[in-house]
């Protein structure tokens, strides 16, 4: 079982929104669609739920067409749920009747209720009216209201944007369970890395309308082949500099670039792949610090606009000089832009 997308490209007028991206995910599989804002990601998911119709590509779920240009299954009837930001519960229907919707004819939908409220953790909320819900409440029931019609393929869109970061941590923990359960196959919108990489099992990378890199979070971090896919993690450093001569030449020294062509590069240094220290004649300055449990960030301003984060156990004086050390093998360099 999987739902595919592929060649898809979708202009709104002059803006190419999604530029060519094809992408799938398998039963039980939840990839998240990751990027910044403006990239085409929400635009994707709708081409894929058949919200929007599709201008050019297919979206297949086990190998059946869904859409093409020229013809396409209506929402409703694909076997597909989804969970947007602007569709949300129906106002006049209680929390259960929310999630019964859809489930008209189901003779077992009194268990399938039962199970999503247990599911989602919102039993008690079941005859409470969408206006006497929290935001997040709201986002649960309506995720629980997607997963009751046991959709083979599930398309969520941001679906913690209005929930505070610690009940964000935690609702992904149950989603990620949740879904596992449930073997859908998911693809899932985000622009919040953490997210992607707490949810995903894969991460597609999306830039400008394209999928640039589409890879396991284990893979992006051993090998990754695009500034994306390497900046992804916390703590990442972006270092300019210039190849020449088959090396990355920077502020922090040099190393073998093999394969980069030259001109304008940057280098993706890994969060503590630096070290600093205290030194009259370095060529950094510190420019802010401060305390993060167990050591210091400070923020060191070099020549020509340059700056990097390092972590220090003890934090130097305010305005100190100090020359920073890489660990070149934790660096990826990428061609600049
Ligand atoms: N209905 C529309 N009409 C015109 N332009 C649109 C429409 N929807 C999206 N766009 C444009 O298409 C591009 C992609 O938008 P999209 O909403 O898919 O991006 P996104 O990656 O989901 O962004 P965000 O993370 O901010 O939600 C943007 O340039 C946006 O302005």
């Amino acid at each position: 079982m999987s739902l595919s997308l592929t060649d898809i490209s979708h202009h709104f007028g002059a803006v190419r929104a999604v530029d060519g991206a094809s992408l799938d995910a398998v039963a039980g599989e939840i990839v998240c669609l990751f990027g910044p804002s403006g990239c085409g990601k929400t635009t994707l998911l709708r081409l894929a739920a058949g919200l929007e119709p599709l201008q050019a590509g297919e979206v297949a779920l086990d190998g059946e067409t869904l859409a093409t240009p020229d013809w396409q299954t209506p929402p409703e009837k694909r076997p597909v749920g989804f969970v947007f930001q602007d569709y949300v519960l129906f106002p006049h229907l209680t929390v259960e009747k929310n999630i019964a919707f859809g489930l008209k004819g189901a003779r077992d939908a009194k268990v399938r209720i039962a199970g999503q409220l247990k599911a989602f953790g919102i039993e008690e909320l079941a005859r409470r009216y969408p206006h006497e819900l929290s935001g997040g409440q709201q986002q649960r029931v309506a995720l629980a209201r997607a997963m009751a019609r046991k959709p083979k393929a599930l398309l969520l869109d941001e679906p913690f944007a209005s929930i505070d970061v610690a009940l964000r941590r935690r609702l992904r923990e149950e989603l990620r369970r949740v879904l596992k359960e449930q073997k859908a196959a998911v693809l899932l919108v985000t622009h919040d890395a953490e997210e992607a990489l707490a949810l995903g099992d894969r991460i597609a990378l999306m830039r400008e309308g394209k999928i640039v890199e589409t890879a396991s979070p284990e893979d992006l971090y051993n090998n990754p082949q695009t500034p994306e896919g390497a900046g992804l993690f916390p703590g990442c450093q972006i270092l300019d500099g210039e190849i020449r001569d088959g090396a990355f030449r920077s502020i922090l020294g040099e190393t073998a670039a093999p394969g980069v062509e030259g001109g304008a590069a940057r280098a993706i240094l890994r969060a503590d792949c630096l070290a600093a220290r205290e030194d009259p004649n370095g060529p950094f300055r510190a420019a802010d610090i401060r305390f993060a449990g167990p050591g210091w960030l400070v923020r060191l301003d070099g020549p020509d606009k340059t700056s990097v984060t390092v972590r220090m156990d003890a934090p130097p004086e305010p305005g100190a000089t100090l020359s920073v050390a890489a660990d070149w093998s934790k660096a990826f360099i990428f061609r600049g832009e």
